[in-house]
């Protein structure tokens, strides 16, 4: 009996031959509307993602003075304008409107409340909080270190140098770069600690790059000098990371899955998935047409340290549950404050299904043994409703719970799945 508000996730009865449209990078699509805000003049962005995440970010740059509207071509974002009273802003359970944004207000004249759902009020966000106050914002947050809070602007951001732990998440130097060039004399940040989604951190520079700002960086130190932004568009890639339920789909079910539009060079973490599905057995080709996988019936165990790709996790411990041996996850302690704790959450969906997974310290082990269906709990994670979509492939009977949490990022996954397997 399915339960309430679920989808049973389809079980591949065929082997694969499907064409897959991704919508676009939610990372990009954030950074492009943030860097476009900053701009002296209106910025088109071409093929963005259209989702909660991408929709709470106009909808904050809009409380802060910079309105967009949607053309024919995209959505053209115009540069932010100051004013006073008061504004409010809704992050959702979104990392990049969260992060992001709160250097905006500072940069303002505003007083600006942020707040949004339970699970953001649980997400780290103080080490950004403390180095904003450092750079000169005033930012009253009760001492929770965390939503809800208000920035008070004072009509901008002295800047200067601050030494910050960005070890929970890569969001907190990304927001910091990303407003950097509009801070009176730049910043430079010293990293203390390590920190994860490198990827994510080379995205911020390239696009800072493309919007005319000179980031500098030396290993762990990072300068971003004041700039003048301006561009006048800016085209979102197919996002990567989105697809990786689709391109492991091959290795589970045979056949072939093409992603259109693979970019053949990015930033984007996702990118990755090439040679990790290459090293599981799959045969892997890139060109015009976009990348190719095709699943071989091999799917070996994996030893995986995922701290570059993190947001990757879900789906590639739901594939790994059906490799021909044990495989460990490590270097993704800082899931625990993602959408909600990722890693309890796998081990605890995945052993509910029949399967043997226990939590590390900083992953997931993972000893592949038969899995039976029953519900799958997604704990409002996009993720894992597209690692439910995984499991189901190979498992009958995987209710995937609210599987429009998945809206987060991708609103019609579920359609797009049931394509791919209908050829
Ligand atoms: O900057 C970004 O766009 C992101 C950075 C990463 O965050 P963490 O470094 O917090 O994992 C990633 O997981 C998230 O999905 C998007
Ligand atoms: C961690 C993620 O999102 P956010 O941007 O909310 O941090 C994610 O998409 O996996």
């Amino acid at each position: 009996m399915p339960a309430e508000n679920s989808w049973t996730a389809p079980v591949a009865a065929d082997k694969l031959d499907a064409t897959v449209r991704v919508p676009g990078s939610k990372s990009i699509t954030n950074r492009a509307y943030v860097l476009a805000a900053l701009s002296a003049g209106p910025t088109l962005v071409r093929e963005p993602l259209d989702s909660r995440d991408a929709r709470l970010m106009l909808g904050a740059l809009a409380a802060l003075g910079a309105s967009s509207e949607h053309t024919a071509d995209g959505v053209r974002v115009q540069p932010l304008t100051d004013g006073d009273g008061e504004a409010a802003i809704t992050l959702g359970n979104a990392g990049t409107v969260a992060r992001f944004t709160p250097p905006l207000a500072a940069l303002g004249s505003r007083t600006v409340h942020f707040d949004g759902d339970p699970a953001i009020r649980r997400r780290p966000l103080s080490p950004l909080l403390t180095a904003l106050r450092e750079l000169g914002a005033d930012i009253d947050d009760g001492g929770r270190g965390a939503p809800p809070f208000t920035v008070r602007g004072r009509g901008g951001l002295a800047g200067g140098e601050i030494e910050l732990d960005s070890s929970a998440s890569s969001q907190f130097l990304s927001a910091l770069l990303l407003a950097a060039p509009a801070f009176t004399v730049g910043v430079t940040v010293r990293l203390v600690g390590t920190v994860p989604s490198e990827p994510h951190i080379a995205m911020t520079l390239d696009m800072l790059r493309r919007f005319g700002a000179a980031p500098e960086r030396n290993r762990r130190e990072f300068h971003v000098p004041p700039a003048t932004l301006s561009l006048d568009h800016y085209t979102v890639e197919p996002d990567l990371s989105t697809a990786a339920p689709f391109v492991v789909a091959p290795l589970l079910a045979g056949g072939s899955v093409r992603i259109a539009g693979w970019p053949r060079e990015t930033t984007q973490p996702g990118d990755w998935l090439r040679s990790l599905v290459r090293e599981l057995g799959a045969e892997v080709s890139l060109d015009d047409d976009g990348l190719r996988v095709t699943g071989t019936g091999r799917l070996p165990g994996a030893t995986l340290d995922l701290h570059e790709v993190g947001e990757l996790t879900p789906v590639v411990a739901a594939l790994l549950c059906f490799a021909d041996g044990p495989s460990r996850i490590s270097g993704v302690a800082h899931l625990r404050g993602h959408e909600t704790d990722r890693l309890a959450a796998l081990a605890t969906e995945l052993t509910a299904l029949g399967g043997d997974v226990t939590e590390t310290e900083d992953g997931l082990r993972i000893r592949p043994v038969p899995l039976g269906g029953g519900v799958f709990h997604t704990y409002d994670d996009h993720r894992l409703v597209m690692a439910g979509a995984v499991l189901g492939l190979r498992v009958p009977g995987i209710e995937v719970e609210n599987p429009a949490t998945v809206g987060k990022t991708f609103p019609g996954f579920v359609d797009a799945w049931q394509r791919m397997l209908a050829g």
